[in-house]
Order: C-alpha cells, then structure tokens, then sequence
C-alpha cells in the first residue's frame, strides 16, 4: 500500500516537560488509521505537529515524499479539535471561502458544498448565517469545510465528539466512503465502538509514548483475552474453578468467564461441566473499550510493543 504520511520519531516538549517522544507512524493511501489515548495522552499535539501547527523539537514529517515547508498544505483536509468557525458567515460562502483557501476550483467547489449540504441534511442552510446553526449542524458544515478540497490526507481530531447517533452514522458513513475512494485518514477518538467498526489500524499513545501500534486485529488478537459469556444461572465458585479461568462474574441469569489469552476454545468447551445451566453460549474476545480501559489503568500488565510495522 502506498505510504501517503510518515511520521519518524516526533517528540515535543513544553517548557521542561516532555508531552511526545518518539512518536512514528505511517498512514497509506485509502487507510482508515486511529490514534487513541487518553485525555492529555498527547493525540492532539502529535496532530498539531503533523498539522505544522507547531514544530517539533525532534523527528520529521513527511506528506510521500517532502518534509518541511515543502509538504503541498492544499491537498491535507483538518478537521481541528476546537469547533468554532466565522459565525455570521453563510454557509455555503464559509464553504467557498475554505475551497478557495486551498486553490480549489469555484464551480466545483459549489457542486461538491451543495451536494455535501444535501447528504448531511443541511439543505436549505445555504444562505443561513453560521451562528443561527445547532452545534452539531455547524460541526457538519466544519466537516464538509475539511474535505471540499479533495484532499489526499484527511486528519479529524475527535470527529464524533458532541454527535448524536444520527449523525454519528452519517459521519462514519462518509469516512467509509472518503477511505473506499483511496483517501488516507488519520482520526482521534475516544469512541472505542466506533474505532473498532471504522478503523483498519491504530496507533495508541499513553503518556506520551507509543503503547499500541498495529491492525484491530492484531491488537484483539495479542492483547484481547476471551471472554465466555454464557446465559444460565450458576454457581460462581464452580465458574472460577475451571481450568483456565482467570475470574467470572454472575449477573443474574448471565455468568461470564475472563479466560487466558492463549486458551483452544473447543479444547476449553469440554472442561465444562454437563449440569452447568446453558441457555446460550458465545466465546468472543473483549473488545477495544476493555483493552484501552486495561492500558489506561495500567491493568493490562502490559509492555510496550509494536505489532506490525
Ligand atoms: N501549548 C501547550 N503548552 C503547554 N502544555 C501543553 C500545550 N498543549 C498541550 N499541552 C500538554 O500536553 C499534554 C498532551 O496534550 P494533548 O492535547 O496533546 O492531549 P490529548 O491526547 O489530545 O488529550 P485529550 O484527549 O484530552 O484531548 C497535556 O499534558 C497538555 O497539558
């Protein structure tokens, strides 16, 4: 796959305090890639750096192949953290005026705005002033703003946040689509359920530093232990006497089982009991919301490791 951003061992200081260190990954043409932390992890300055919002005092960036001042700005869409656009502006001129920024052309500008406008349900709004919008109304509009250029590279810094379901789907829906017709697109999230669905690979940062990095596959695979879920009614001591049990939980009618990672689940299926009380049973592992919970809390007894470069 064709590398589109390279991100080479970035790291950044405030005053004395080093907020990213060694921060490299890569993003390829038609990738849909996540960069997960938690809050004040370091997702927005490495965004920023990328952004060339700020400088990094180490490391480089690369857009194929320039670096630096040289790197063609027009063809990376942004979607900042902060929401906030020119609020008595119109629509549709905010969206020309963005397009215009970028050298994009005019007409095509307008045909791509009012199409945008129609499929995010804004139809109508052209000439609405961007104070009379609902926050997530504007959010969509700074949103469109971010991809009416045709942009190869697609940074969204906590898309989803502030969305309700609807438009969560909508914007999903057309991240899909942007990534299917070979956009590269690098989002921060802190929506797990919604990184797991969308995202092909993920780069998580605690602390400042690399933690995770590597398809949700290979991530589920190595860090995501079983989970037994299974409906009945049963004795949890028995649950937690099974071989390769590491705990259970009895939630009324429902006992769960944490199983160890390495477990042959039809080799574990027969260390169960036949009185045990099953109405329904499914294996799966636990998802990316349980791991990130696990790391953040330093639960996961985990080290640093990268899984695929
Ligand atoms: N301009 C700045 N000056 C000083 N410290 C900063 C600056 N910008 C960010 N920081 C610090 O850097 C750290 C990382 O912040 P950053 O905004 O990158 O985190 P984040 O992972 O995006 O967090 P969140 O999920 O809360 O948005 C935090 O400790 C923050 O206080």
């Amino acid at each position: 796959m064709e590398k589109i951003l390279t991100v080479s061992q970035l790291a950044k200081s405030f005053k004395e305090k080093t907020v990213i260190r060694d921060i490299s990954f890569t993003v390829h043409k038609g990738e849909i890639m996540a960069i997960l932390g938690p809050n004040g992890a370091g997702k927005s300055t490495t965004i920023r750096n990328i952004m060339g919002i700020m400088l990094p005092d180490e490391g480089s960036i690369q857009f194929h192949t320039h670096t630096g001042k040289e790197i063609p700005r027009h063809k990376i869409g942004y979607l900042p953290e902060e929401r906030g656009l020119y609020k008595n502006v119109k629509v549709l001129d905010l969206l020309l005026y963005f397009a215009e920024l970028k050298d994009y052309p005019k007409q095509k500008a307008k045909e791509r705005a009012l199409a945008y406008l129609e499929k995010f349900d804004l139809k109508g709004k052209e000439k609405s002033p961007i104070e009379e919008l609902s926050k997530g109304m504007g959010q969509k509009v700074q949103f469109i703003a971010s991809i009416i250029h045709e942009p190869e590279l697609l940074i969204l810094d906590e898309p989803f946040s502030g969305l309700d379901p609807v438009s969560q789907d909508v914007f999903k829906q057309e991240i899909k689509t942007l990534a299917q017709n070979g956009t590269a697109i690098l989002l921060s999230s802190h929506q797990m359920n919604l990184v797991e669905e969308l995202c092909d690979r993920l780069f998580m940062i605690h602390k400042g530093s690399k933690v995770i990095y590597g398809s949700i596959s290979e991530v589920k695979e190595q860090y995501a232990n079983f989970k037994c879920t299974i409906k009945g009614r049963n004795e949890l001591n028995e649950l937690q006497s099974l071989p390769n049990v590491t705990s259970a939980e009895q939630n009324g009618d429902v006992s769960i089982l944490y199983l160890e990672k390495n477990v042959h689940i039809p080799a574990w299926l027969k260390y169960i009991p036949e009185h045990i009380s099953i109405q329904e049973l499914s294996v799966d592992r636990i998802s990316l919301h349980e791991i990130f919970i696990g790391i953040a809390t330093n639960n996961l007894g985990y080290k640093e490791g990268v899984i695929h470069e």
